[in-house]
């Protein structure tokens, strides 16, 4: 979404930015306006109210036009406040960037520095920076733009502290790139957004503190009008003549209001998390917007989905990453769902419990029954008390589902105490004894254990145990050993495997390692551009594959002691989801495809096996009727 689009939807910063637009036109007009000289005195006409014969808004106590006076002065404040914001920027960004860039000594140095000046009550200092300087706008302008260094320079340091330590930092140090290249190309526009988002919060203080200054004399001086120095000129006639302090006074409301306004605007619009997901937060469930017929529940499948279908909206696209999506798990059963990456098994996973992020994600049909229950039209309140206690997941990266500030013992005793009003030492003892069925040696020294302290392995049993803690009915595991080596990986496939025997948990388990999945599925989907292209027992499936797709996907798996074959990959790459072609989306890369398949929808077809292909390797044990309706 473009940043005025996003802008445009806070009302507040939309009104901010019409007045300060006009203000800023007003200032630059000025000159061309036929106004009356602002520095011209008639005393015989003093204090003149508003609405008087040549002079809209009155006169001050020297007779001047105040009309004229307010122009000049609000552009001449503005003018100010900016330049002093924008030297306060990029003297402050410079600063921060190279202390915390450099870190050590040279941060030690600066930031003591910095520190220092921030030691002072700001107005105390821009006082002593215009007594040493002496009056006059400019030295006000200098004073501003010195007091408000610091805070710029602290910012822009923490955000770089950050950026330095990145692996895009060190990689480019890896390349040869000299510190000056790296601060200019890789840390600098990082911290673009956030030198903005600081400049559009602060101008509007900025200009105040430099009406400050003119008001208490040290900034502009006689005759020269800014908002400052009018408001301190007409102090004395506050109760005779209100009229003369009310008129700047306005104007630096105003356009403080109109600033402030704005600067949160900008600031919000600014933030790339906000980007896609506009300006709210996400749903605390998956967006439903169903259209067509809800499919009923039906067989004996503990958890099965039926035709669903997820979306995601991004400004004019829709992105159909599951197209209708049907599949089915029995108690102690374990599914496989293997794809190309991109082909939708994360969103498959993700809609069942509604965890797809709304916005951009919408489902836009068909439905997911858990024991008949239809979830995808359940309420917050229902899916919260499922997720984790029927159904819970386990996924690829547990570093990043794990807290790090909080011992794997009290994160595992919180999840049983959120479906379970059990005490701390009861949690405590259960929280063991998951440590234990998951195999973690020493489990009472592991409990009080962070997550950094542990191994990728050890993380992984975590997420398990994690997913485990309520004796959940079905685990949907997503690639939960892909970052796995092979030893712990094996020892993570049994330990699943144990546990649907023991338990007669039901398993989803999404992979693209074919291996994982003749070891531990019993059933095998395979998903392409967001659909089931092929369903069936996982050894039938993996022998004498039915369609193209998985044919040619099988062949690209080496085989260890097969010696040495010519691998072939799939040539072309999936299709984007938001510009699917018609007929079957595998078409473009198949080898077998004819005019037939480029046409209409194709149906997936068959019995226990199941194929949506029209030129099937091995025709499944179709039932005629379907073949026949699916070529139509
Ligand atoms: N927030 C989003 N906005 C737009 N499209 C998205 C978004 N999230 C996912 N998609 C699209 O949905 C499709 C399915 O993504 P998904 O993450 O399910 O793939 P995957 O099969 O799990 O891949 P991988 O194996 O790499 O995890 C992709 O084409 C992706 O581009």
């Amino acid at each position: 979404m473009s940043f005025l689009a996003l802008l445009a939807r806070n009302r507040l910063a939309l009104a901010g930015l019409v007045v300060m637009a006009l203000v800023v036109a007003l200032a630059l007009v000025t000159p061309l306006l036929p106004l009356a000289d602002p520095d011209v005195t008639d005393t015989g006409n003093r204090f003149l109210p508003p609405f008087s014969e040549g002079a809209l808004l009155g006169t001050d106590h020297l007779g001047r036009d105040l009309l004229s006076r307010l122009l000049w002065g609000t552009r001449l404040s503005l003018a100010v406040g900016f330049a002093a914001a924008v030297i306060a920027a990029v003297l402050g960004a410079a600063v921060g960037i190279v202390a915390g860039y450099y870190g050590g000594r040279v941060d030690n140095l600066i930031m003591r520095g910095v520190d220092m000046l921030m030691a002072f009550p700001y107005i105390l200092l821009a006082l002593a920076i215009v007594a040493a300087l002496g009056p006059g706008l400019l030295n006000a302008l200098i004073a501003v733009a010195a007091v408000n260094i610091p805070f710029f320079a602290r910012n822009i340091r923490g955000i770089t502290v950050g950026i330095a330590h990145k692996e895009f930092v060190d990689a480019a140090k890896l390349a040869g790139m000299g510190d000056g290249r790296i601060i200019l190309s890789e840390v600098l526009p990082n911290v673009i957004p956030v030198i903005v988002i600081a400049m559009s919060t602060t101008v509007g203080w900025m200009i105040l503190e430099t009406a400050g200054l003119s008001f208490l004399g040290l900034g502009s001086q006689p005759p020269q009008a800014d908002l400052g120095s009018m408001l301190g000129e007409a102090r004395s006639a506050l109760i005779t003549n209100p009229h003369t302090s009310v008129v700047p006074g306005m104007m630096i409301l105003v356009i403080v209001m109109a600033i402030n306004l704005l600067g949160d605007g900008v600031r919000d619009a600014l933030d790339p998390r906000l980007r896609s997901g506009a300006l709210s937060r996400p749903m605390a469930a998956t967006m439903v917007r169903r259209e067509g017929p809800v499919p009923q529940p039906e067989g004996e499948a503990l958890l099965a989905l039926r035709e669903l279908r997820t979306e995601f909206h991004v400004k004019q696209r829709v992105y159909r990453a599951l197209g209708g999506v049907s599949l089915g798990v029995r108690p102690g059963e374990c599914l496989g769902i293997i794809g190309e990456s991109g082909s939708g098994k994360s969103v498959t996973a993700l809609s069942v419990m509604g965890l797809v992020a709304s916005p951009p994600g919408v489902i836009a049909g068909g439905a997911v029954h858990y024991r008949g229950e239809d979830l995808v039209g359940a309420t917050y309140e229902r899916l919260r008390s499922l997720r984790g206690r029927e159904i819970a997941y386990i996924f690829q990266d547990p570093l990043a589902t794990l807290h790090p500030l909080y011992t794997v013992g009290d994160q595992l005793a919180e999840a049983i105490r959120v479906h379970r009003g059990v005490s701390r030492g009861e949690a405590r003892s259960r929280t063991l004894a998951l440590l234990r069925d998951v195999r973690i040696p020493n489990a009472e020294s592991r409990l009080d254990s962070y997550p950094h302290e542990m191994s990728g392995g050890m993380r992984q049993r975590v997420g398990i145990a994690m997913a485990l803690a309520n004796d959940p009915q079905v685990i949907i595991a997503d690639e939960p050993t892909t970052a796995l080596d092979v030893t712990v990986q094996a020892q993570i496939l049994s330990l699943l495997d144990t546990l649907r025997r023991e338990k007669g948990l039901a398993i989803v388990f999404i992979t693209h390692d074919f291996g994982v999945v003749a070891q531990l599925c019993d059933r095998v989907a395979v998903m392409y551009a967001g659909r089931i292209v092929e369903e069936g027992p996982t050894q039938a499936v993996l022998e004498t594959p039915a369609h193209p797709y998985t044919r040619r996907l099988i062949a690209c798996v080496p085989e260890l002691g097969e010696g040495k074959r010519v691998l072939h990959a799939i040539p072309g790459l999936p299709p984007a989801v938001d510009a699917l072609p018609p007929g079957c989306a595998f078409a473009p890369r198949c080898d077998k495809a004819a005019e037939a398949c480029r046409e209409g929808d194709v149906a997936l077809h068959g019995g226990a096996r199941k194929v949506r292909c029209l030129f099937p390797e091995t025709a499944p044990e179709t039932d005629p009727e379907t073949a026949a309706e699916a070529a139509q």
